[in-house]
């Protein structure tokens, strides 16, 4: 094979999710407009845009969770829609997900939540199912005894952790979070960052993060990605967003708060 030819099919290898032209309405009102985004193996994407901008349609929509009116997603290569039903089901064991606000089945204790994709994936004796989500749940950092606890019982903090538990529970090539941070005062936010990046680093994962944390997207984000005008306005570095002259990246970027960020970035020895 060609050099120019072997470095395109690495390229491709490395897209592990390539979303293009995709199109979302709901009555007649259409959300996303022939929106693309790549997402490359091994990267932490934040992906940022005004509340309401549709970034939590997009994710759905990349989990098959919502109708597209237009456009194609490929994850590991493979078209979805032209998947057999055992190519989505490998696909969908590669996906990891922490919808917004942990959703943890509050019936469940951390344990059985942490097994809940374990029963609908794999068929696995009790004891094996139980040894595997402890793992998950000493790798996400909860002390042992969390596992009898039920979802109430919790910090916020340590809900966000079982539900990353339970995310990771099918060894998944790629994590979703939606808004992984929100509602975590600033030190377990980011001490959630540091975990999400550690992980990221020793498992090889690939992590799609949907943010409004600037803290996240200076530290732990290794590019961005800007949801406005229904489609990717800009996507980068935080370097390249600091930069933007888009108004809206502009003034989420270079505000008061963001500003105070990069400083104290700077400053980090
Ligand atoms: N199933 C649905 N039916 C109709 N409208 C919907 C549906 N899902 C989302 N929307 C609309 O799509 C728009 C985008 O919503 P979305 O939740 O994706 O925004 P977001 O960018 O995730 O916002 P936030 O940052 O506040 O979470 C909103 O106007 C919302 O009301």
């Amino acid at each position: 094979m060609p050099a120019t030819e072997a470095a395109r099919d690495q390229d491709q290898q490395d897209i592990v999710l390539s979303a293009r032209d995709i199109t979302v309405g709901f009555s007649g009102k259409i959300i996303l407009d022939h929106l693309s985004l790549d997402i490359r193996r091994g990267e932490i994407l934040g992906f940022v845009g005004a509340s309401g901008a549709g970034k939590s349609v997009l994710l759905r929509t990349i989990l098959g969770l919502n109708r597209k009116q237009s456009g194609t997603i490929r994850l590991f290569g493979v078209d979805v829609e032209q998947a057999s039903d055992v190519e989505r089901l490998r696909i969908d064991m590669r996906l990891g997900v922490l919808f917004q606000h942990g959703a943890l089945f509050s019936a469940l204790t951390v344990l059985e939540n942490v097994q809940v994709p374990m029963r609908e994936y794999l068929d696995l004796p009790k004891k094996l199912m139980n040894e595997l989500a402890m793992l998950k749940i000493e790798l996400v950092g909860l002390p042992p005894d969390a596992a009898r606890k039920y979802p109430s019982e919790l910090s916020g903090g340590m809900v966000k952790r079982a539900a990353l538990a339970r995310a990771l529970a099918l060894d998944p090539d790629i994590v979703f979070l939606d808004e992984p941070t929100s509602g975590l005062d600033p030190i377990s936010a980011a001490e959630f960052d540091e975990l999400v990046v550690k992980l990221r680093d020793t498992m090889d994962l690939t992590v799609y993060m949907v943010t409004h944390d600037l803290d996240s997207l200076f530290t732990a984000c290794d590019r961005i990605a800007v949801l406005g005008n229904k489609k990717v306005l800009v996507e980068g570095t935080i370097e390249d967003m600091m930069k933007s002259d888009e108004p809206w990246v502009k003034s989420y970027f270079r505000g008061k708060r963001a500003r105070q960020l990069d400083l104290a970035a700077r400053e980090q020895p």
